[in-house]
């Protein structure tokens, strides 16, 4: 495998985590997609999960105290069909706001709830950010609860300029305004990877957490968890995680020597 090995700090948490698990302990293993189990990519449907952390992740869903889940700001449905992973992984989608479970080798949904009030306002979003990137290089994604403007790739300007109008329509009462790398999401529910990551430790009863992210709305998660949790920043810029590897060629090699100090 090509990644950097684990700094002795963060092999060593995994070892923790690993004894943990032989000792009868339930560790849930959580991770962002985009930039950790997929490098970014000009084009979002180019991207795919790194073959090192498919191969990681199925022996770690093959452990029966571990869970596996990957906690996204795609869509569930986007999320679930480039993901391969195992049967009992959890998937949570558009930021928290989607959660579903691969059951029998197909993708089970938990129920979507949008207030009337609520699709009407991102019905409203999407006309506007519709026509604020006619005629640029700019697009948009659509989720079931939210829009997002993708400036990768645009001229600077022109991108600073959309990005601004999508912050400003994200100042409107009832709408939650997230920046990414390169995007602007706007959605109608106000969910976030830390509340997801709240629910499926209490769901699983996990004595051991590992989340690894990259982005902004994955600080909003390291900064709800603990400190004995094992919190890692994929990449570089300022991180309240307590751990940073550099790429996911380098997260293949970390889920790889978790899968090993769980047996
Ligand atoms: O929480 P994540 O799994 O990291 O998802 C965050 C966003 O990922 C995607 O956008 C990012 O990756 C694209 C593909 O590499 C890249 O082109 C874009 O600039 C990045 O922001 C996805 O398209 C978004 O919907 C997710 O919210």
């Amino acid at each position: 495998m090509s990644g950097a090995a684990p700094d002795q700090a963060l092999a060593e948490a995994l070892d923790a985590l690993g004894a943990t698990v032989r000792t009868g302990g339930t560790v849930l293993v959580a991770l962002d997609f985009d930039g950790v189990l997929s490098p970014l990519q000009d084009d979002p449907t180019a991207c795919r999960i790194h073959e090192g952390s498919r191969t990681a992740l199925e022996r770690l869903g093959a452990v029966p105290t571990v869970q596996v889940a990957l906690v996204s700001g795609r869509s569930l449905a986007d999320l679930d069909s480039r993901a391969e992973v195992p049967d009992g992984t959890f998937l949570v989608g558009s930021h928290g706001a989607e959660h579903g479970h691969r059951v029998d080798g197909a993708l089970a949904r938990d129920a979507l709830v949008v207030p009337p009030e609520a699709s009407g306002l991102l019905d409203a979003l999407r006309t506007a950010l519709a026509a604020a990137v006619s005629g640029t290089t700019a697009r948009l994604e659509h989720k079931p609860t939210s829009v997002v403007l993708h400036t990768r790739g645009s001229d600077p300007t022109e991108a600073r300029r959309l990005t601004d109008h999508a912050l400003g329509l994200g100042a409107r009462d009832g709408v939650d305004a997230m920046r990414g790398k390169d995007v602007v999401e706007l959605s109608v529910l106000k969910v976030t990877k830390g509340d997801a990551l709240a629910l499926l430790r209490e769901r699983v009863g996990a004595q051991g957490l590992l989340y690894a992210g990259d982005d902004v709305t994955d600080e909003r998660a390291f900064a709800t968890l603990g400190p004995e949790d094992v919190t890692v920043k994929v990449g570089p810029g300022a991180t309240a995680a307590r751990f940073r590897v550099q790429d996911p060629d380098a997260v293949a090699v970390l889920l790889a020597h978790l899968a090993d100090a769980t047996s």
